[in-house]
């Protein structure tokens, strides 16, 4: 959230407002951004799939439209939410993080898991409902745990084989049924790396719409072992100096922070401040 957008369930049914557009090419831009005037769109006969009304950004209306296709239209182009994390400024990342968690979920969600008859969008709701079933289906968040394990001058920081060539991150993993986000967060390390950790202290936590992650945020001590990688999960994983790290994350994860944290707290520097 910023202070100057707030999410809410609209009416699609009234006019005027902002649209952003979305397809399976990412998100539709032009030289002002990515929010558009809605009725002004809705004039270019747009293939819509589906809308949903999602928040106010400065007191206006937003609403999230998904299309069937990646249609062009004149000066506008696709670019994909990950380039908005990477590139974009706070409050678009933030409106868009938000509308791609919606349009997964409406996109996953048009069918009713028990009867599979066709869910409707409940008004003034955030929720898909089948009449028959008298079942609602809410937007899914996934619990992710992310650690950042240290030993003194020590980080440990570990290579998934889906990363960005030579990036190393903090280990992080999605609770199970039955988990605390402590016992998830032990499981996980015993998983990817076979190390024990003591003293687990909550950081933070944080959004992560790729594609409906809540990542908690901990640091914990190394209490004793000796890194053995899960085979596929973990390509590579060592103890890195905090003076001579690899390549890190992108400054907006929380993974960063973990490790900017530390490293600022180890070095007597200013702290960083967590990104939303
Ligand atoms: N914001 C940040 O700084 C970071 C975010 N992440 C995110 O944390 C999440 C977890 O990290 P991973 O190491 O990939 O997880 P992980 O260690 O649990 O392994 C991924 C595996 O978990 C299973 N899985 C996938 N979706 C699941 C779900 N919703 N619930 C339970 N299991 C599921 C699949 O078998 C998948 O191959 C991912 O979404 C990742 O993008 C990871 C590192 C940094
Ligand atoms: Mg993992
Ligand atoms: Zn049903």
């Amino acid at each position: 959230m910023s202070a100057r957008w707030t999410t809410a369930v609209l009416d699609t049914n009234v006019g005027g407002g902002l649209a952003v557009v979305r397809s399976a090419e990412g998100f539709m831009v032009d030289a002002n951004g990515a929010l558009f005037p809605r009725d002004w769109f809705k004039r270019q006969e747009p293939d819509i799939r589906f809308e949903h009304g999602i928040g106010h950004y400065d007191g206006q209306p937003v609403y999230l439209i998904e299309l069937h296709g990646a249609q062009a239209l004149p000066g506008c182009s696709w670019r994909g939410l990950r380039q908005f994390m990477l590139e974009g400024d706070a409050d678009t990342y933030t409106i868009l993080g938000y509308a791609a968690q919606i349009a997964t979920w409406a996109r996953e969600h048009r069918f009713c898991g028990a009867c599979g008859q066709p869910m409707r969008q409940v008004p003034r709701e955030r929720a898909m409902h089948c009449e028959p079933c008298d079942l609602r289906s809410y937007p899914r968040i996934s619990p992710s745990m992310i650690v950042l394990i240290t030993r003194g001058d020590e980080i440990l920081l570990a290579r998934s084989p889906r990363f960005v060539t030579g990036v190393y991150s903090t280990l992080a993993g999605f609770a199970e049924p039955g988990e605390s986000a402590e016992d998830c967060l032990v499981r996980e390390v015993r998983e990817e790396v076979a190390l024990e950790v003591r003293n687990i202290q909550y950081v933070g936590s944080q959004c992560w719409p790729f594609p409906h992650s809540m990542m908690l945020g901990f640091h914990a001590e190394y209490a004793g072992g000796e890194i053995v990688m899960q085979p596929d999960e973990i390509e590579d994983a060592q103890w890195f100096r905090v003076d001579a790290l690899p390549p890190l994350p992108a400054g907006r994860s929380i993974a960063r922070y973990l490790i900017d944290l530390y490293v600022a707290r180890y070095s007597g520097l200013a702290e960083p401040v967590l990104p939303r």
